[in-house]
């Protein structure tokens, strides 16, 4: 009894250094996001459910370890991801919820879950294979709506239902879900289609096709500031139609930098 008590203390305290490290590398994070101006994905769910592993998925990134044990992730971490349109964004792993945080910790994994108030989109990953799916799913919703988020943030919430190669024939009854299995790869691609298309939606990006002289320093503003899809040179003229990826307020910049 004695050992197990301090053994729980011994791992309260780990818990409470990984979060205070935690809170610096937030502040971090968010500095680099408002220089990079790079989209950034909340990934959320219920602990286990896998969303370090889907992120690794969705980034070919090695550093990040799934374990099959409570709180592996106790670190925010992003990690860069490009989507089918070549936009790249920021995966951000949070702190796996629970229904019933242990007492005296609930404030520091509020803390914790702070940042998905400044991301573009959240993610809510979902175990399908777990018997009590539906119950983690409501208790993870009403974390979220505790904690205050604007309003568009959670309707534009994308539900992925993963570990669906442990349900053989599944099919989600959810409209909007997108089944994967992070450990197979299967689904990824329909999920990326649907993050780019929602990324775009909630960021105010649209894609473009812009003329530009090639003589000028138009093309290579673009290169710096949009996410170029496309460059489709047109000698005669001079000039190329680019496609890119821009946001409204570069969009803005553009045509005030290069009028007419
Ligand atoms: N069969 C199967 N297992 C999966 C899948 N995705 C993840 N897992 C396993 O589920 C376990 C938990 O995965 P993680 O990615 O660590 O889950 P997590 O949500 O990041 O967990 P925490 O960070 O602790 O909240 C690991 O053993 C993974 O290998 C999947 O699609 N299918
Ligand atoms: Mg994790």
């Amino acid at each position: 009894m004695q050992v197990q008590q301090r053994l729980l203390r011994e791992k309260e305290a780990k818990i409470r250094k990984a979060l205070d490290r935690l809170r610096k590398k937030r502040h971090l994070l968010r500095q680099q996001r408002t220089r990079r101006e790079f989209p950034v994905v909340s990934v959320v769910g219920y602990t286990n459910c896998g969303k370090t592993t889907l992120i690794k998925a969705l980034t070919g990134d090695a550093p990040i370890r799934p374990r099959d044990q409570l709180f592996a992730t106790l670190d925010v971490t992003a990690h860069a991801g490009a989507l089918p349109s070549r936009m790249t964004v920021l995966y951000v792993d949070t702190i796996g919820f629970l229904s019933q945080l242990p007492h005296g910790l609930i404030e520091s994994f509020s803390a914790t879950l702070e940042d998905v108030a400044h991301s573009d989109l959240i993610v809510h990953v979902r175990d399908v294979s777990h018997p009590e799916a539906d119950l983690q799913k409501r208790s993870v919703l009403s974390t979220l709506h505790s904690l205050q988020l604007p309003a568009p943030l959670l309707d534009s919430m994308v539900e992925v239902h993963n570990k669906v190669d442990l349900v053989p024939g599944y099919s989600p009854t959810e409209p909007n879900a997108v089944p994967v299995s992070a450990l197979l790869g299967h689904g990824l691609q329909e999920l990326k289609a649907e993050l780019d298309a929602a990324v775009l939606k909630a960021t105010g990006r649209q894609i473009l096709t812009l003329r530009v002289r090639l003589a000028g320093a138009q093309l290579s503003w673009l290169y710096k500031e949009a996410t170029v899809q496309d460059v489709d040179v047109i000698p005669e003229d001079g000039a190329a139609d680019v496609t890119v990826i821009i946001s409204d307020s570069a969009y803005g910049k553009f045509r005030k930098l290069f009028p007419g």
